[in-house]
């Protein structure tokens, strides 16, 4: 891992595989998440990083906050940040974490899919037979999983070990506000020709206790962006933005081998900019805006 950046006036607590969390000094009560423009394909962070993928996400999920105040309240506090950061950054209200990562699917695929092929279930909620990759639910499921180690892999979480670990009340405010964020996504983003087949949100209690939605939300870091005009059920659906990441992997030309364990190859300066592009144009699809 690289070392994190140095913001004056902010001490770096934490590293995702893509973003980074710091504290501003003097103050306990806020956090700045900030986006690098890393870009994470097979379980590996991989080299380059794509130019402006930091900017446009956070840019991507504070349209989206914007888009879901009515349903929720979100931790955003202001766009103000370090110019280091700037437009990648955003200073946020600091919440005691809820110990749940709230996954809604309203596709079946990945892990889900996984899990259905293996027992019929995802998040032990069993499912109708003859289900296949990319078949859509009638509904978005709430999938939960744990909270998993940098690294480690997060594991399905049942919907009763989530009333187990927060409480009844709280358990099914997590689904309901998790499903619901999900199916508004897919009905502003469908009507813009992407399907955003599962999405993982976070959420955080403030110091009245109430629920806050925090991390980011509905972005192609946190969710899987399909292009709707390819949508065919049966199969891996292409990826709206990784899509030419992982074809050059998988090519011959990249010379990597899967299977192999070690680190994939840098990816080509052609293939970089085509990644970038996505994210632009899901962006611009998505809020009508030009970054
Ligand atoms: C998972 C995520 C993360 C971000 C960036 C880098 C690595 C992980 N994270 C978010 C918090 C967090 N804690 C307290 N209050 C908050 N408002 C937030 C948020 N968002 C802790 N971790």
């Amino acid at each position: 891992m690289t070392t994190p950046l140095e913001i004056p006036g902010f001490t770096h607590l934490y590293s995702g595989k893509v973003r980074d969390l710091y504290a501003p000094e003097g103050r306990d009560d806020q956090l700045l998440l900030v986006a690098s423009d890393r870009i994470s394909a097979f379980d590996f962070i991989l080299d380059p990083p794509i130019p402006d993928k930091g900017a446009v996400l956070t840019q991507l999920s504070l349209w989206w906050f914007d888009q879901l105040a009515d349903l929720v309240p979100n931790h955003v506090v202001s766009t103000d940040v370090p110019e280091v950061v700037a437009g990648r950054a955003v200073l946020v209200q600091r919440l005691d974490m809820v110990p749940v990562e709230c996954v809604a699917r309203a596709y079946l695929t990945g892990g889900g899919l996984r899990e259905y092929l293996a027992d019929g279930t995802v998040s032990g909620l069993a499912l109708p037979e003859g289900l296949r990759d990319g078949d859509r639910f009638e509904e978005p499921l709430f999938t939960p999983s744990t909270k998993a180690p940098m690294g480690e892999h997060d594991e399905p979480m049942s919907y009763e070990a989530v009333e187990a670990e927060v409480g009844t009340e709280m358990a099914a405010r997590l689904r309901d506000l998790t499903t619901r964020i999900l199916a508004r996504g897919n009905e502003i983003a469908g009507e813009r020709g992407i399907l955003i087949a599962d999405t993982k949100v976070e959420f955080g209690l403030d110091a009245s206790g109430g629920l806050v939605l925090a991390d980011e939300v509905l972005t192609p870091d946190s969710s899987r962006f399909w292009p709707a005009d390819q949508w065919e059920p049966g199969h891996t659906q292409p990826s709206f933005d990784k899509e030419f990441v992982r074809e050059w992997l998988l090519s011959a030309e990249s010379g990597w081998d899967k299977s192999s364990g070690e680190a994939p190859p840098a990816l080509p300066a052609d293939v970089v900019e085509r990644t970038r592009a996505k994210y632009v144009e899901a962006y611009e699809r998505l809020t009508g805006r030009t970054f």
